[in-house]
């Protein structure tokens, strides 16, 4: 299963070019990109080259809205006229962090809390079932429905489990349950879960993707953060926080002030996306972590205010661990803090880069953009969201991606004096401000 998961599954829907050039119309149309193999292995050369023109028209990707009711004949029925439906997809929370950083504490908080959600369960453990205890007390008091993913890492090899598993909770139980949360082991890196909400057909249509909450356990974050790769190998706790809409420093009771605040601030020069919170027992607000909307434009605000330009280069460096084997337990596992065994490869470390201008935007230009932008810099581009002051669109425009994904759609209408304004907001590894700057402001409409 793990070689079929693992292989490249071109999946450039058709749709994509009936989209193409009508971006300001009532688009409904999701496109996928081919995706890349997603394994903790080195990634083969990717077939750019394969390529044609044809796909690449496929692959800007401007098309596409979040609604669960989309039919063909809507599509076709398209006119000028924007409507956006109501999302009433069943939201998914992705709980991530590394090893003991509290998740399963957090979703058990989440768990017996008072706030009439009902909520199903999807975790992730390595090898044997494995049930946390206070996991099992925690389904008898609040979870609807817990659902195991064993044997494998949700990043690989059990990806289409995870799809499987989403299919069934829909099929069978839609209308008992109000949330799904999933948690990761703390071993995966969050891209490919992330990406299923977005490239499954079968998930999109019933499930949005809610959030990524990212757990960090103030104590030994800056070691796992510190730990060393070889190349081509990603540090997973660095990806966790990169993903992170919402961050939870955890384990502050264990560690001096100063600490944490110059961990926050590590954190912080990663992603400026993601809202932070620093807590004791995974013990915050429920509404800091259930429902917080895919599309946080109030985050991308704050990092495009914070600093209208950042470009930051530290240095990310890569640990190893053992992610293939199938029958360790996990919070066994042994990392090896030997930095001088690796080959020091010395990445630019993970940064954001954030952007606003003023203008109006050509959709077109700016879909082109993007989709090259992504074509070339997928693998280094892990996050990207923002908003377009598009001309002749009365909406925002909204859009995110995740590597080589990107999808967007109009959202509210921009009220009458708001300033018309194009934001947006890149989380990546060696990424040229400067470069990324002119590409956007390329896209404006030339006065
Ligand atoms: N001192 C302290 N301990 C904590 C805190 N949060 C969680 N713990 C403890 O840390 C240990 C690991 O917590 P878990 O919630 O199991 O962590 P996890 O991320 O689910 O762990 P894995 O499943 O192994 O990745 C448990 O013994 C928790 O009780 C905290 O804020 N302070």
């Amino acid at each position: 299963m793990a070689a079929a998961l693992c292989s490249a599954s071109p999946a450039i829907s058709a749709a994509a070019a009936a989209a193409l050039g009508a971006a300001a119309r009532r688009l409904r149309v999701r496109v996928r990109a081919a995706s890349r193999p997603y394994c903790a292995a080195p990634a083969p050369p990717r077939a750019a080259a394969a390529v044609g023109a044809q796909s690449w028209r496929a692959r800007r990707r401007f098309a596409a809205s979040a609604a669960s009711t989309t039919t063909e004949e809507e599509e076709e029925g398209a006119g000028a006229e924007v409507m956006i439906p109501p999302d009433n997809r069943i939201p998914a929370t992705i709980i991530t962090g590394f090893l003991g950083s509290g998740k399963t504490t957090l979703l058990n908080h989440i768990l017996t809390a008072h706030h009439g959600k009902r909520i199903a369960v999807i975790e992730n453990e390595y090898g044997e079932v494995d049930i946390d205890g206070s996991l099992v007390a925690a389904q008898t008091a609040g979870a609807e429905d817990i659902m195991m993913l064993n044997n494998g890492c949700l990043c690989c090899t059990v990806r289409g489990d995870l799809v499987r598993m989403i299919g069934e909770l829909v099929d069978k139980k839609k209308g008992k349950f109000d949330h799904i949360i999933i948690e990761t082991t703390g071993l995966a890196n969050p891209a490919p879960i992330i990406q299923t909400f977005y490239a499954e057909d079968t998930v999109f249509n019933d499930v949005k993707l809610d959030g990524v909450v990212t757990l960090v356990d103030a104590k030994h974050a800056r070691l796992h953060l510190d730990e060393v790769k070889p190349k081509g190998i990603v540090n997973e706790a660095v990806q966790q926080i990169a993903y992170a809409d919402r961050i939870i420093v955890n384990k502050i009771d264990l560690v001096s002030e100063p600490e944490v605040s110059s961990l926050v601030e590590r954190i912080r020069s990663m992603n400026r996306m993601a809202h932070l919170k620093r807590a004791e027992y995974g013990k915050v607000d429920l509404d800091y972590v259930l429902g917080i909307g895919g599309f946080d434009l109030e985050r991308i605000e704050s990092a495009v205010t914070e600093e209208s330009h950042d470009h930051h280069t530290g240095h990310e460096h890569k640990h190893d661990h053992e992610h293939h084997h199938h029958d360790h337990h996990h919070h066994d596992h042994e990392h090896k803090h030997d930095h001088h065994a690796h080959d020091h490869t010395h990445d630019p470390g993970v940064s954001s880069v954030s952007i606003v201008c003023e203008g109006e935007m050509d959709l077109e230009k700016a879909d082109m953009w993007l989709g090259n932008l992504l074509l070339e810099r997928s693998d280094d581009i892990y996050r990207m969201k923002g908003l377009l002051s598009v001309s002749g669109m009365p909406q925002r425009f909204v859009f995110q991606g995740v590597h080589d994904i990107f999808q967007g759609s109009p959202e509210r209408m921009w009220e009458p004096n708001e300033p018309r304004i194009n934001k947006i907001v890149f989380i990546g590894k060696n990424l040229n401000g400067e470069e990324l700057e002119k590409g956007f402001k390329d896209c404006l409409l030339k006065k």
